[in-house]
Formats: C-alpha cells, sequence, structure tokens
C-alpha cells in the first residue's frame, strides 16, 4: 500500500484469549474500524468463531494476532512476527519414513499464504519505529511443542518456518472460504522448544502486541 492508497473501513482481527485481546485494543485507540473477537485456543475454535463472526458484516481484511512460540535463531522473544503463509503443521499422516503432509496423500493443502501487499507496509512502519520484525511462515498445531527433538524436527521440516502459534490456519481457512484477505501478527513470548511455561514472556509479548496494533491502525 502506498500513501495515496485510501485505508480500509472494516478490518476484523481473531485472538484466543481475553488478554490478547486487551493488548491489542490499547494500541488501536478506539480505532472504530476495527473489530477485536476472542476465539478460545486453537484452529477449531479460531475457524468457527471466525465464519460466525464474517457473516453478515463486511470485513475487507482478516488478521490473527496474539502471542506465539519462536523459532531459534529465527524470532527472539520480544520481537514480533509478520506470516508470509499459516502452516496446519500436523495436519496428515505419520508414516515409518516421513510425516506426510495432506499435499503427499493428495487430500488437500496445508499453507494459506497471506496478504503480502499488507506486510510490506507495516513491516516497514514497525522497522521506522525500531521494533525488531520477522517475516516468515507461522506454523499452526493443535500441541504446543514442548521437547528440542520436536523442535528441531520441525525446524528442519519447514526451514522457513519462524514461529508457532495454534490458531493461524484457522482463521486463514474461514477467510479464504469467503475470499477476503488474511494476515498473521505474532509476538514472541517464548522459544519453540522445551516446555518451560513459567519462564514464557507474556508481558513483553502483549506490549509488542500493543505496539503491533497501533502500527496498523496507522498503515491499513
Ligand atoms: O496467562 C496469561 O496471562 C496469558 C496471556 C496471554 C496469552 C496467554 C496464552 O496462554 C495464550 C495461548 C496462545 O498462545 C499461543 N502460543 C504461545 N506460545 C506458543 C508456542 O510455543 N506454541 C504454540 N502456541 C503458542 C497459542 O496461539 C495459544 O493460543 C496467557
Amino acid at each position: 500500500m502506498s500513501e495515496e492508497t485510501s485505508k480500509l473501513s472494516k478490518i476484523l482481527i481473531v485472538v484466543s484469549v481475553e488478554a490478547e485481546k486487551e493488548a491489542i485494543q490499547k494500541g488501536l485507540a478506539n480505532d472504530q474500524r476495527f473489530d477485536v473477537i476472542v476465539s478460545g485456543v486453537g484452529p477449531t475454535a479460531a475457524a468457527a468463531r471466525t465464519a460466525t463472526a464474517l457473516v453478515g458484516e463486511d470485513y475487507e481484511l482478516v488478521i490473527n494476532a496474539g502471542i506465539a512460540g519462536g523459532f531459534v535463531g529465527r524470532a527472539e522473544v520480544g520481537s514480533l512476527v509478520l506470516a508470509t503463509s499459516s502452516i496446519a503443521a500436523d495436519l496428515g499422516a505419520e508414516s515409518e519414513e516421513s510425516f506426510k503432509p495432506l499435499e503427499e496423500l493428495g487430500l488437500g493443502s496445508t499453507i494459506i499464504h497471506t496478504e503480502f501487499g499488507y506486510n510490506v507496509p507495516v513491516v516497514q512502519a514497525l522497522q521506522t519505529k525500531n521494533v525488531p520484525v520477522y517475516q516468515g511462515s507461522v506454523l499452526t498445531s493443535s500441541t504446543v511443542t514442548g521437547t528440542r527433538q520436536t523442535a528441531e524436527y520441525l525446524s528442519k521440516r519447514i526451514p522457513y518456518a519462524t514461529a508457532e502459534a495454534m490458531e493461524g490456519f484457522g482463521v486463514a481457512t474461514a477467510a479464504e472460504q469467503m475470499n477476503i484477505p488474511y494476515m498473521e501478527v505474532r509476538a514472541i513470548s517464548n522459544p519453540v522448544g522445551p516446555r518451560n511455561r513459567d519462564a514464557w514472556k507474556i508481558e513483553e509479548a502483549l506490549s509488542a502486541l500493543t505496539v503491533a496494533s497501533s502500527t496498523l491502525s496507522e498503515v491499513l
């Protein structure tokens, strides 16, 4: 989007929990173009809640936002990640040799691409504010990774995976079915790896989400 481009008039932001909604609303500062809804945790709740919200309102963009795990060496705690795609990392079949995603089974797709044209000005604006920001795929998993082995396995299987969360592919599926552009914005609260919930930097990530939403309000 260039500066001459007119602003979007109606945008839906989907988060998983109330604390994320509060952080986002703080940054939006009463920008009435945005509706923020809480879906609950996981791709199924996120898809169902997004689909119901898209009925009866003409949204021009759907954004999944929230905290996430960052892959080590790709997105550090406190940084922001703008997804280039949302990938359903556990949608497929195990076999003795390897994990087979839906594509290999001939049963559908596990990747939904985001609207790159919206990422660009948001990334530029965040960089101007000296906020650490990355672009890459964000994985959607129904189970939070909790071991070094799984983190290394996912990192190797999907080398462009930058972050892991639990809702993006669900929100993206609902948006795609309604032909509405989609973005995913994540603030990194923890490294993807051995489970240590007490060490998650939730306040730091929520502050980054507030910066992200104020930037969305300025730019979109
Ligand atoms: O306890 C709190 O105060 C609190 C505040 C905000 C959010 C939470 C959550 O527990 C959010 C759950 C949400 O987080 C995403 N997430 C975060 N890290 C990871 C990860 O390493 N792997 C997968 N998902 C992650 C996820 O999208 C959950 O919906 C608590």
